[in-house]
């Protein structure tokens, strides 16, 4: 590819490798914005739309987007606080993927049980910024003339206990199986973090913003897609007034009259996480044949 075919191209960044990079091509499939990507090529240009896709580790996408040499990207919320970038990007959409949690831990048989045990100590981390700011505080509130010492590794960073290197570590948990495997447990939260779509705040060119909107639009529809189902029931008239409390919808619930009288249809979108118990409540209060079904994609 020549250095012209990018230009006038809407830059947009994705995680070239990790957990977030499948997720992202996903989204980039439910979005349809379609592309073919070479093997050893980190550019390629999207065939369907006036965009270049640029596939960068996560942890250089916040500064990539924040001094607006591309101008849209997904990475983690961490890792846009870790490189000190959050003046430089605005977070346009949450993804709901990537989630995770930036944690102290220590090891199970240690005698540290608090972060302010640890001041003074040695803590091995990737996040350097993020657990510097964090123990210079309890550093300074603790008021013992300490000073915590913050030192980074690129990986692996669950060794460094057992290697003898440090007394405490800090690292993202999700399932909290590494850590366990590790023989550690987590003593405070720095903070929670999920993926997000970010977007340049200087706007370097905004001949791309209404791009940058459809882009964002079509996203925001694949993300609501995959947390909503669509659930369906039938329900005497007289109880429909309890079942609507139970599933409000987005807006409202779609009613339908059944041929059987006295019977309505109720179509709503109800949230993944809370089907369950909401299809609980809706047997208490009358509700029959009640069918869920996946969504592929939605405006909303
Ligand atoms: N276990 C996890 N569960 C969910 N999200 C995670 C997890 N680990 C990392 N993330 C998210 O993904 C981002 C990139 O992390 P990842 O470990 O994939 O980094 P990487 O260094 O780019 O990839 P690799 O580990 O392959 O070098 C993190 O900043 C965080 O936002
Ligand atoms: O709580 P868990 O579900 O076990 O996830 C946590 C692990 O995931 C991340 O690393 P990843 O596996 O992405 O590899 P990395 O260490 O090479 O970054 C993170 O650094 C932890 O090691």
């Amino acid at each position: 590819m020549n250095a012209d075919a990018l230009d006038g191209r809407l830059l947009f960044a994705i995680p070239k490798k990790g957990r977030l990079h499948e997720k992202c091509l996903s989204i980039l499939s439910g979005a349809d914005i379609q592309f073919r990507k070479h093997n050893r090529l980190d550019v390629c240009l999207v065939q369907n739309h006036n965009i270049a896709l640029v596939f960068l580790p996560a942890s250089d996408i916040p500064s990539f987007v924040g001094k607006g040499n591309v101008d849209l990207g997904i990475t983690g919320h961490d890792v846009i606080l870790e490189s000190q970038m959050q003046q430089h990007v605005t977070e346009v959409l949450r993804l709901g993927f990537g989630k995770c949690a930036l944690q102290v831990q220590v090891p199970e048989s240690s005698n540290i049980k608090t972060a302010q045990d640890l001041v003074g100590k040695r803590v091995v981390t990737s996040f350097e910024v993020l657990a510097g700011e964090y123990f210079g505080k309890l550093d300074a509130e603790t008021n013992l003339g300490q000073k915590t010492q913050i030192e980074y590794v690129g990986g692996s960073v669950e060794a460094a206990c057992a290697l003898g290197l440090a007394d405490g570590i800090v690292d993202l948990v999700e399932s909290g199986d590494t850590m366990r495997a590790a023989g550690l447990h987590a003593i405070a939260t720095l903070l929670e973090t999920e993926a997000v779509l970010i977007k340049s705040t200087a706007q370097k060119h905004p001949v791309h913003a209404p791009l940058i909107e459809l882009v964002t639009a079509r996203i925001a529809g694949v993300v609501a897609a995959a947390k909503y189902v669509v659930c369906q029931y039938n329900i005497r008239r007289e109880q429909l007034p309890e079942a609507a409390l139970i599933t409000p919808g987005r807006r409202a619930p779609t009613i339908s009259p059944l041929e059987e009288s006295g019977w309505v249809g109720v179509s709503v979108m109800v949230e993944k996480k809370k089907l369950a118990g909401v299809m609980d409540q809706l047997v208490k209060v009358g509700a029959e044949d009640i069918l869920t079904f996946n969504l592929d994609n939605c405006r909303v």
